[in-house]
């Protein structure tokens, strides 16, 4: 069965056909099937939850759907109800439940139950409760090698949300709008610590006025909107106080690695501010920020942003005839950190602008923010950040120790360096740190040399072997791999592998850093929209970027730490979505690398209780393993496997070398030819050319 043909039946390029069976369906993120999106409730205290038994299987359609691979929620977005669509007006409100709170007991064993760990890593001494007795000194000091655990009240649902936590009724609204039946866990562990500290940390001494937040949570979980939830109730909820009323002024910065993750965000912000009068923006090139000493001009227009994504095209088209634009209507800013940091630092040398109005920053994917590659531009944003109210929180699916320490002693050092108090630092964790979702299926797939990876790949997409039992890698489906030379090479090689019925060519794209922006865009569009099936990447699609319902991930190159696998493998089953696969292809020269994947696969099998035949990765295969020496780490971690830079190794091609040496020459002999009717015109023009943009062959 050819996959790729088959899923062509389902499109409008030929839609009658139908797949007897419908095997082609089944349980896959792109099927758009219900969601689970708590990945560790136990059902029965105690007991952990099978999520394979309890979800009843999804009945297989005679007749294969329309391709809609991005299909989200299961749950279509809420008509208004009939009385109030006549007015015009929005309707379903979230069902509001009494305010109740949970006992400490009870908070505990719900905790407990999702996983969730939360521990206080900083607390200011309070100095007059030390003076008076050396008793109470104890209650507040935070030792050292021993991190007090908290419980505080976990959201039970998102109606709670109004009831007991007082979210502004607007964005309840909007957050209903999304169709969300039951918050995640880091939701759950979350919101209340942001929105209302006074409530959910009601039994601890100090903490009420609010906290900076380190959350590591699995990927998919819903990480987004646990930040801008309470970022905009907190930005509403101050102005009400203040009667600061239809006033926009830069109060929240969100910091990502990846201008996608950026119109991502963007995109989500402006869901949920709808009617609240908050302008949430994509920072761009260009763009001046009201910032201190910045005089504020003529704002940009109210529209702007409605669809980050979609709008750029035009904005590049704005950016040639570059009039540097005032934005004055910004209350909630999204950027990457070069993008705002350049603005900052743009003017007189060595001076740097300060954003004084600031109450907020986050830093979402916070360990790649804070690694080498980005850090002293994060951190240059952050000394922006002057008010002495800051509240700080990190987000990530993955935090090394190190990070963790840099942001305990930055967090300490602002606070000295402003002569102000330090906010507690609290830590939430869900599920076990730095591992993969649980819900997804992992195989690692040895092929021994380059050649043996392309062979692979194609077995996987079109399996021959009856005896193949394995699930096939379905579109659509993302492809990393370690350099922008190899993406490109990759998109070259498989292009003429989609049947012209199917599409052909134009179902395979390459997305990278090295392509204008635009055109980014594009391919992002075309891939959310399943025009595209299968997007080849680099790790500039690691991390953030939520695509519902890819099928599954390749990692056709071995990624570079074991950071670099969750993230990657994060990229499908999304929300809990069951039926994901990542695949990892490795060669001879990978095996002293592959042990750190392996480990994390191992790892979270664990956790979803895979073991035997059903676990990607066999005991005796981990025993086999070489152990992944420090050295080696880093050095993946910097440069990726050395050979697959440059050289034969990096090349991607299913040719031999005599077809390849042929095929240059061939080339050769043609630019030759042009080369020297070209000098002959130039001649004859009296004017020769020699040397100028010479053709230099290809490397063989
Ligand atoms: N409570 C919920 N119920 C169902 N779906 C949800 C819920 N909350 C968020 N989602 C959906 O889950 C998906 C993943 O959310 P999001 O992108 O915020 O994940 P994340 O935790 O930031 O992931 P990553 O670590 O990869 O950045 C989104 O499509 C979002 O709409």
């Amino acid at each position: 069965m050819d996959i790729l043909k088959v899923l062509s039946r389902g499109t409008k390029k030929s839609a009658k056909s139908s797949l007897s069976g419908g095997s082609a369906v089944g349980k896959l993120p792109s099927s758009g099937t219900k969601t689970n999106p708590q990945l560790y409730h136990d059902e029965v205290r105690g007991h952990k939850r099978k999520r394979d038994v309890e979800e009843p299987e999804n009945k297989i359609p005679e007749v294969l759907p329309e391709v809609d691979f991005f299909a989200p929620k299961d749950v279509a977005e809420p008509k208004p109800a009939k009385a109030e669509s006549k007015k015009g007006k929005r309707a379903a409100s979230p069902v509001v439940e009494a305010a109740k709170l949970l006992s400490a007991d009870e908070c505990r064993q719900l905790l407990r139950s999702h996983r969730l760990k939360v521990t206080l890593l900083y607390k200011r001494e309070e100095q007059h409760k030390v003076k008076k007795s050396k008793k109470k000194k104890a209650v507040v000091e935070v030792k050292k090698d021993k991190k007090p655990q908290l419980a505080p009240q976990p959201l039970e649902s998102f109606g709670q949300l109004r009831s007991t936590y007082n979210l502004s009724r607007r964005v309840a609204e909007n957050l209903s709008y999304q169709g969300y039946k039951i918050p995640t866990e880091v939701q759950m562990g979350s919101m209340p610590l942001l929105i209302r500290p006074d409530v959910a940390l009601s039994e601890e001494q100090g903490l009420e006025n609010g906290v900076d937040l380190l959350a590591v949570a699995p990927t998919g979980s819903g990480k987004t909107i646990s930040f801008l939830v309470p970022t905009i109730n907190n930005i509403m909820r101050r102005r009400a106080q203040d009667k600061l009323h239809g006033i926009h002024e830069l109060e929240a910065i969100v910091i990502v690695p990846t201008r996608e993750l950026a119109y991502q965000i963007v995109n989500v912000g402006n869901q949920l501010v709808k009617g609240t009068g908050l302008k949430v923006v994509g920072m761009r090139k260009g763009m001046i920020l009201a910032a201190e000493s910045q005089d504020i001009g003529e704002d940009s227009s109210d529209e702007e942003d409605e669809k980050a994504e979609e709008s750029d095209e035009e904005d590049e088209e704005e950016e040639k005839d570059a009039k540097p634009k005032v934005v004055s209507k910004v209350d909630i800013l999204i950027t990457t950190p070069l993008l705002l940091l350049n603005f900052l630092t743009s003017g007189s040398a060595n001076t740097q602008k300060v954003l004084p109005t600031v109450r907020n920053l986050i830093l979402d994917e916070a360990d790649v923010l804070l690694d080498p590659l980005f850090r002293e531009q994060t951190l240059g944003i952050w000394t922006a950040c002057s008010n002495p109210d800051l509240g700080l929180s990190f987000w990530s699916a993955t935090m090394g120790s190190n990070i963790e320490t840099l942001v305990t002693e930055r967090l300490a050092s602002r606070a000295e360096s402003l002569s102000i108090p330090q906010r507690p630092l609290v830590r939430l964790v869900v599920g076990l740190k730095d591992t993969a979702v649980p819900n997804i299926v992992h195989r690692l797939i040895y092929t021994a040399s380059e050649q043996g990876k392309l062979l692979a790949l194609r077995q996987l997409l079109r399996p021959t072997s009856s005896i193949d039992s394995r699930p096939p890698l379905r579109p659509p489906f993302l492809v990393f791999t370690q350099t922008i030379d190899r993406a490109t090479a990759l998109q070259e090689e498989l292009k003429y592998d989609i049947p012209l019925e199917a599409g052909g060519s134009s179902r395979i794209a390459a997305l990278h850093s090295g392509l204008p922006d635009a055109a980014r865009a594009a391919i992002m569009r075309k891939f959310r929209a399943g025009e595209i099936w299968v997007l080849i990447t680099t790790d500039v699609l690691a991390r953030g970027v939520d695509f519902a319902g890819v099928n599954g991930v390749l990692n056709y190159d071995v990624p570079g730490s074991s950071a670099a696998y969750v993230h990657r493998a994060g990229r499908t089953g999304r929300a809990g979505r069951e039926g994901g696969i990542a695949v990892t292809f490795y060669t001879k020269e990978d095996i002293p690398f592959v042990k750190t994947v392996a480990n994390v696969i191992a790892e979270s099998e664990k956790q979803a209780g895979k073991t035997g035949d059903e676990a990607g990765v066999q005991k005796w295969l981990l025993d086999a393993l070489p152990n992944v020496g420090k050295e080696d780490r880093k050095k993946l971690k910097e440069r990726g496997v050395e050979s697959r830079r440059s050289g034969n190794k990096a090349m991607i091609t299913s040719k031999s070398g005599y077809e390849r040496r042929k095929e240059h020459n061939r080339k050769g002999a043609i630019e030759g030819s042009k080369k020297r009717k070209l000098e002959v015109d130039d001649e004859e023009d009296g004017a020769k050319t020699k040397g100028d943009g010479e053709w230099g062959g290809f490397d063989d």
